[in-house]
């Protein structure tokens, strides 16, 4: 069960910063409505790019990847090749819920002091090596393919039984070149982009060798479909859209996201992806330049109340936090009564979760009684279907946020500029002219 907390926004708890909620949501019911409305429509036009709303029901993909996973058992660690989207959710996933069974590494980088350490302590004969590329050519991906690819071909028989290849169906490098060697390959959905593809094989396959409970996060994601292709007053991605539209427009331009939970420690990496990619645009559906956005930030707690709440608290008021919270433990841990140490008292007999717990309900309401604004997203407690409810509920009200902001969350095309001048600064056939640019501004 996901829960929606929204009280410390209200202008009675944060004064002249909060807001009318229940007036609020009533004006823009319609402009809500007509969003839910135009994502259902578009959601058959695999241009508009959200299958991510039908993944979750795709069991018969599901089972492909468990019976693969079930196939090599032999796989002792995992290594993901995989950067932004084809990495962030399987990993913030599996350092939430994986069981340790399979170890997983996540290469999402090209420095090179890293790879090298990883290459020497993997034993080639018990790792499989899973490249994930929606484009099937992103640099960092490929070139660590090569040297994984490379690694493997000389030190064990059969390479091509220690590589599984996710990519689109048809674009890009990395289809043709798995068809040709009889690489086994998944696919990422046409209609789905990177960052919303957690619940299709870029991040279940992954996830099924970290030993989650797919099914279950599939049906938690089929959850916050139900809620949010439904009426207002249940619609929690639609609130909490609504939550970050209002107060951009009132100057916040941040967003904290913030769990409560060193298991969700990479949580907020896969959210700031998602929301900053989607939403900080240049130009809305007509054109027009806009330069929407709000900036995600990263924090967890309680971790970070000791080095961010500072700034949260005493700031700037240009921020929206988002906590969230866990509502019961699945392991707790009792603080023991040690004779001589008194004046910890407060803390004898009670549970690490009631600690954790008291300091996250105190920071809410700590900023709140500063006039930060924040709400809180709560799970019943960290498990596979909670989650998978989190992560869809996410998805949608970034894709809420986009109707209302009248942008594509769904492309990126701020993002190209940089590649191109790389290609032209490694050397990449076809891009001489733009060498020669960049040498005439400076840049070799
Ligand atoms: O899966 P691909 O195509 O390698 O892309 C990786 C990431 O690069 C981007 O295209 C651009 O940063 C992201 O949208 C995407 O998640």
């Amino acid at each position: 069960m996901l829960r929606l907390d929204l009280n410390n926004l209200f202008s009675e708890r944060i004064g002249p910063e909060g807001i009318d909620w229940p007036a609020m949501l009533a004006a823009h019911a319609r402009s809500l409505e007509v969003a839910r409305d135009a994502l259902l429509e578009r959601k058959s036009n695999p241009e508009a790019f959200l299958g991510w709303i039908d993944v979750p029901e795709d069991t018969e993909t599901l089972r492909r990847v468990l019976r693969y996973r079930q196939a090599n058992g032999w796989v002792e660690d995992l290594v993901v090749l995989g950067i932004g989207g084809s990495a962030l959710g399987a990993q913030a996933v599996s350092a939430a819920l994986g069981n340790g069974s399979v170890r997983l590494h996540f290469v999402d980088n090209v420095e090179p002091e890293p790879i090298i350490g990883l290459l020497r302590t993997l034993e080639p004969h018990k790792t499989l090596v899973n490249v994930i590329s929606k484009s099937g050519s992103t640099a960092e991906t490929m070139a660590a393919f090569l040297v994984f690819r490379q690694w493997l071909e000389l030190a064990v028989t059969d390479w091509k039984k220690h590589v599984v290849v996710t990519t689109d169906p048809a674009k890009g490098i990395l289809r043709p070149y798995a068809e040709a060697e009889g690489l086994t390959a998944f696919e990422v959905p046409p209609s789905v982009g990177g960052r919303f593809s957690v619940t299709c094989p870029v991040g279940t396959l992954p996830l099924a060798f970290a030993g989650v409970d797919l099914e279950s996060l599939l049906a938690g994601a089929r959850k916050s479909n139900e809620q949010a292709r439904g009426a207002l007053e249940h619609n929690l991605p639609a609130q909490t859209a609504l939550v970050n539209h209002l107060f951009s427009q009132r100057g916040k331009n941040i967003v904290v996201f913030m769990p409560y939970s060193t298991r969700l420690r990479y949580l907020p990496d896969w959210f700031v992806q998602l929301h900053d990619e989607s939403l900080g645009k240049m130009r809305d559906r007509q054109g027009n330049e806009v330069r929407t956005g709000t900036t995600a930030v990263r924090a967890i707690g309680t971790t970070d109340q000791h080095a961010q709440v500072q700034l949260f608290r005493e700031g700037p008021r240009d921020k929206l936090t988002t906590f969230v919270r866990l509502l019961a433990p699945s392991e707790n841990l009792e603080i023991p009564a040690v004779k001589g140490l008194e004046g910890l008292e407060y803390l004898f007999g009670k549970s690490f979760f009631e600690l954790l717990d008291a300091e996250a309900k105190a920071t809410a309401h700590a900023l709140a009684k500063a006039g930060q604004p924040n709400y809180t997203l709560a799970l019943e407690k960290l498990d596979a279907y909670n989650l998978g409810w989190l992560l869809q509920h996410l998805m949608w009200q970034t894709a809420f946020l986009g109707e209302l902001w009248n942008i594509n969350a769904f492309d990126q095309p701020g993002v190209e500029l940089g590649k191109e001048y790389t290609y032209a600064l490694m050397g990449r056939k076809g891009w001489e002219t733009l060498a020669q640019e960049l040498k005439a501004e400076g840049v070799e």
